[in-house]
């Protein structure tokens, strides 16, 4: 199998052109390229496809093998390697996902590659039944609401981008026990699919520091649908503008809840290098 590997702020995939191979079995692929010791070693695998509704189309698979609907970093590299290979040839293009179809702003550099990407990644959707978690759908939205964890009372706000989010605002994101927290959180019986999980530190009302438990992958560098999901919560909690920056571990996002109602990211998009393997 040919592979490209790619990373957006420091959340690596491995991915598949499925305009020239055929993939039959993607979960199994996504677990046995992701291992980092035997396999190829990143957060998991994303095919490359046709679309008769899109200029490209967008399949994303965790680590463990779970496929999610979307994945906010790994859309970007999908732009970048679709313009860099010649896929598509225009800088404004639609992608076909999980979460819908969505529309990419490309940008490149001196060498006319794409290195950054602005992404209308939608609506955040915020009702229980669109997360999903469980509870009274006549409750509403949940901002700021505890869940009890280990003896451990922590306020979540909740926020689909297709994909579910717990967002935690924490006084110290550095020092915080992601690890510990994080999965409990991620299997927890109030989100039926599981769920990812961002723990935030506010650092102003336009900059924040994130770190994430990712659903079917652990601890990831970056959270392109997490951060965006942030930049909601953050509003919606009344501690961040609707325009932020966001500092994750591998990079950083600029995230934007648009007046129009729909959410931008924009960031980074890097190839690292390509290769065949035998699996
Ligand atoms: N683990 C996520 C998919 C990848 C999301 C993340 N890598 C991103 O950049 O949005 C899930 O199962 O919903």
């Amino acid at each position: 199998m040919k592979f490209t590997k790619m990373h957006g702020a420091g959340n690596d995939y491995v991915y598949v052109n499925c305009f020239e191979e055929q993939i039959e079995n993607p979960a199994e692929i996504a677990i046995k390229v992701s291992n980092r010791n035997f396999g190829i070693g990143s957060d998991g695998l994303i095919l490359i496809m046709p679309s008769d509704k899109a200029d490209v189309r967008m399949r994303m698979f965790n680590s463990d093998g779970s496929e999610s609907e979307m994945c906010g970093n790994g859309i970007r590299c999908v732009a970048k390697y679709s313009y860099d290979h010649g896929i598509v040839t225009k800088k404004e293009i639609t992608a076909e996902t999980g979460a819908g179809i969505l529309t990419l702003q490309l940008f490149t550099g001196s060498d006319n590659k794409v290195n950054r990407v602005r992404v209308n990644m939608g609506k955040p959707r915020l009702t229980k039944v669109e997360i999903p978690m469980l509870g009274d759908p006549q409750d509403g939205q949940t901002v700021n609401q505890p869940l009890n964890i280990l003896h451990t009372t922590f306020n979540i706000t909740t926020v689909s981008m297709g994909n579910p989010h717990c967002v935690i605002f924490v006084d110290d994101v550095e020092s915080f026990q992601v690890e510990k927290y994080g999965p409990l959180i991620e299997n927890h019986d109030l989100f039926p699919r599981r769920t990812n999980v961002e723990f935030v530190q506010i650092i102003s009302r336009t900059e924040v520091r994130q770190r994430t438990w990712e659903r079917g992958a652990g601890e990831t560098l970056a959270c392109g649908t997490g951060a965006s999901a942030v930049c909601v919560a953050g509003a919606l909690n009344g501690l961040t503008d609707k325009k932020i920056l966001n500092h994750l571990s591998g990079g950083d996002l600029e995230l934007e809840w648009s007046e129009d109602g729909f959410l931008y990211m924009t960031g980074p998009a890097t190839e690292v290098f390509s290769g065949e393997i035998t699996l």
